[in-house]
């Protein structure tokens, strides 16, 4: 399968490199001339990847006309830009989601946003704890492959798999585009408490209590518990609930450490998906009626509508119920 990846930030380079691996090519679009120079020229992406040394099968692309032959597509642009992007790709590819979050507005997830905007072309998702330089660098890493057509997942899985990548199957997708989302959001909070020095003890709680939220809000919208107790989901959260590496635990660092989300937010090049789906969420949870704290208390930092000790205050006085 000739495969190409649309969109060349840390995640979609990373991938291009594990498909490049075994000599094969692959074309990957960029939007920035500059990505497209340097991936051609350097074998290189300094602005997203930097330090790793691309596989000569890469070929950058900023002209979408060049997936056209493509039997396969990655799509890994930022999640709130998803539906244009898709809808610029070749009709019918199958297209292998990549992005986390939920779009604003419609509060759809991006497989119903693909559906929407590619209405022939087949859907899987990829998702789970899968940090970009780790991938790149050929790092062990186990992954969810969600698609509702199993003959479809069996021969993604033959392309992407490898002996350090190994992808595990489901036909669960909107599970795992539910978890991968979730626990953006709830990175934030974990980083809040570490920059906060509120502790482990916090922390745990936060991740404990977060997979309730992201459990209660994948049951309502059609998720399965398994999916969201796996790689997509709880494997995910830990990830990126664990370390500084995560851009959205950075993120949340910063607002405990009490530097504003505004400055914090402006001019960021990379994406920290959490600070976008935090009000998404907030807004799709409330609507379906799913209580989800620790996502309205990410939104209250986020939007600097209450000092982060009252934040926590309320979180820890909230009424004492059964777990
Ligand atoms: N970095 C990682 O380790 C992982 C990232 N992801 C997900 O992959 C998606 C992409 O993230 P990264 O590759 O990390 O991005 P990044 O933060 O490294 O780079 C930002 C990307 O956004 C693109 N972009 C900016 N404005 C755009 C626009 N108007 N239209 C289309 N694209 C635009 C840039 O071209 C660039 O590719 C996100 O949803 C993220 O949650 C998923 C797994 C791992
Ligand atoms: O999704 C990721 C790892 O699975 C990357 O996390 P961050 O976007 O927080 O860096």
């Amino acid at each position: 399968m000739r495969a190409g990846v649309i969109g060349a930030g840390a995640w979609g380079t990373a991938l291009a490199q594990l498909l490049a691996a075994d000599g094969a090519h692959v074309r990957l679009w960029a939007l920035e001339p500059d990505v497209v120079e340097a991936v051609n020229r350097d074998r290189a992406n300094p602005l997203y990847l930097p330090d790793i040394s691309l596989n000569a099968g890469i070929e950058a692309t900023s002209d979408m006309a060049d997936m056209a032959d493509r039997d396969l597509l990655l799509v890994v642009c930022p999640a709130q830009h998803l539906r244009s992007v898709v809808a610029q790709a070749p009709a019918g590819v199958p297209l292998i989601l990549c992005s986390k979050g939920i779009e604003a507005g419609t509060h759809l997830l991006m497989s119903e946003v693909a559906a929407q905007a590619q209405p022939r072309s087949p859907i899987a998702v990829l998702s789970g704890p899968t940090f970009a330089s780790e991938v790149a660098k050929g790092l062990p890493t186990a992954i969810t492959l969600a698609c509702a057509d199993a003959a479809l997942a069996a021969r993604i899985a033959a392309r992407i798999a490898r002996p350090a990548f190994r992808p595990y199957l489901s036909d669960d997708v909107i599970g795992a585009e539910i978890g991968g989302a979730v626990k953006n959001v709830l990175a934030i909070a974990c980083g809040v408490a570490e920059g906060a020095g509120l502790g482990l003890n916090a922390r745990a709680a936060l991740i404990s209590r977060g997979f309730a939220e992201m459990t209660r809000f994948g049951l309502a919208r059609g998720a399965r518990v398994e999916t969201l107790a796996g790689l997509s989901g709880l494997g995910d959260l830990v990830l990126t609930c664990s370390s500084t590496n995560s851009r959205n635990f950075s993120l949340g660092k910063g607002l405990g450490e009490g530097q504003p989300a505004a400055a914090l937010l402006a001019h960021r090049r990379t994406v920290a998906e959490g600070a976008f789906t935090a009000p998404v969420l907030r807004e799709a949870a409330r609507a379906s009626g799913v209580e989800m704290p620790v996502v309205e208390a990410v939104c209250a930092l986020l939007e600097d509508a209450a000092p982060l000790p009252q934040v926590i205050d309320a979180l820890l006085a909230r009424p004492i119920r059964a777990e």
